[in-house]
């Protein structure tokens, strides 16, 4: 298991010092969890003691309920990162811990490299107000209150003036499509759009970090499916920092770049989707992963082949053959300035004989979070392996449809890439 080795970052912020400029922070992880413990029951503050005097603790030993036993990682800037588990598992205890609601029992929380531990009540509230967002499961919506004056609400406990906070809720409304709503109230909206309602007010907080409890947990699995996407779009163009609470696997591995799974309080794995679907920790992770459907939950970029070979186009067909044929590969992508122009397979350069430029496929490229689900019937219409490019159009690498058959039946294909 991967969960306990999160190291301190170098940039700890105490109460009272300047926040670092931005340039500053971005070394530091946003979220750092140090040996965090939670301890409900009659006995905390001695439980408290015994555990920074550093003596062992067996949580099936204590007079209470330990939902958060010893956890330790980092979130890091930019990342969404999936904390999921059973009902009783201590996700939301985690997750109070990380804002504050809930101080940890024993252990250190930092946010923006400042420690949680020992802060008074009024720079707790600052750190919540300016540093952190919350979208809740139930929406959390003030019910006398507009969607307009809702999604404007953090803004205005800031002391935002009314003009600059409701042109920046109008900018956020529109950008979670529910321009043309702003007068109703939630009792008049949908629950996915009551959602879409929570989202738009944590943007607009533009708070760095948003932790999200459960947030589509209450909406139909259509309208569910519409906000993860409308969030993984959002997140490719915000690069927000985001902890996402969830009991369903699939949303975990759906959305997050990596997932903590927790079972009793302790995290039992922390990883990648494709370190969970083919390296379990245990039999608790192999019984969840047995009801996830890979192709929706595995991405192109998750499963591309990074190591075949890339050729020019005026290389001639006899030469990238030869080349093919001693790297053990059967196709490779054709590159002009950085740009993907074609991806070549040995059948089509063995018979050929002018340059490469003539017989690559020249399809587009597709984008390295599209599932793999959507992928199937294009990779069937060609021979050549469809090629994979990054967020900024550069190749990733090739994708073939016996990869895709493979990443399915459960072999590692990641090559360590996820
Ligand atoms: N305020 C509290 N007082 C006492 N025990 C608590 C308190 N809050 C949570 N617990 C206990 O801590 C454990 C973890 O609860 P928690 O709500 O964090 O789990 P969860 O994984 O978020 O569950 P769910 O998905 O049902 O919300 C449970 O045994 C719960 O009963």
């Amino acid at each position: 298991m991967s969960a306990g080795n999160a190291e301190p970052a170098s940039g700890v912020r105490r109460e009272g010092e300047a926040t670092e400029s931005a340039a500053d922070l971005s070394a530091v992880p946003a979220i750092q969890a140090k040996n965090v413990w939670k301890i409900f029951g009659s006995k905390t503050s001695h439980y408290a003691r015994l555990l920074k005097s550093g003596e062992e603790l067996d949580p099936d030993s204590i007079h209470g309920t330990a939902a958060v036993v010893n956890a330790s990682f980092e979130v890091k800037r930019g990342e969404t990162f999936v904390v999921m588990g059973l009902s009783g598992s201590g996700k939301s205890t985690l997750l109070r811990t990380l804002n504050g609601l809930n101080p940890a029992t024993a252990g250190d929380v930092l946010i923006n490299g400042q420690a949680l531990t020992g802060v008074s009540k009024q720079e707790l509230r600052r750190i919540r107000r300016d540093e952190l967002s919350m979208v809740f499961q139930h929406f959390a919506l003030l019910p006398h209150k507009t969607v307009l004056d809702n999604v404007a609400y953090g803004l205005e406990v800031r002391g935002v003036d009314r003009k600059s906070r409701y042109e920046t809720a109008m900018r956020w409304i529109e950008r979670v499509d529910l321009t043309g709503n702003e007068g109703y109230y939630p009792d008049q909206l949908s629950g996915g759009m009551r959602q879409r309602v929570g989202l738009a007010r944590a943007l607009a907080a533009e708070t760095d970090i948003l932790l999200m409890d459960e947030a589509f947990s209450a909406l139909d699995p259509l309208i569910r499916a519409d906000l993860q996407q409308q969030l993984l779009d959002l997140q490719q163009e915000l690069g927000k920092t985001i902890v996402f609470i969830t009991h369903d696997l699939n949303e975990a591995m759906r959305l997050g770049d990596r997932i903590a799974i927790m079972k009793s309080g302790r995290i039992v794995q922390l990883g990648t989707t494709t370190e969970i679907l083919y390296s379990p920790a245990d039999d608790y992770v192999r019984r969840f992963i047995h009801d996830v459907d890979r192709s929706r939950v595995l991405t192109a970029g998750m499963v591309v082949d990074k190591t075949a070979p890339t050729f020019k186009p005026d290389e001639s067909a006899e030469e990238v053959c030869r080349r093919l044929e001693a790297a053990g590969h059967t196709a490779g992508s054709v590159l002009e300035g950085g740009k993907v122009l074609g991806v070549v397979h040995l059948r089509n350069v063995r018979s050929a004989t002018g340059t490469i430029r003539e017989v690559m496929n020249t399809a587009e490229p597709v984008g390295r979070y599209t599932p793999i689900a959507e992928l199937f019937s294009r990779a069937a219409e060609q021979i050549e392996p469809l090629a994979i490019m990054d967020r900024d159009g550069t190749l990733l690498g090739l994708l073939s449809q016996d990869r895709m058959l493979d990443s399915m039946s459960g072999s590692d294909t990641s090559g360590g890439h996820a």
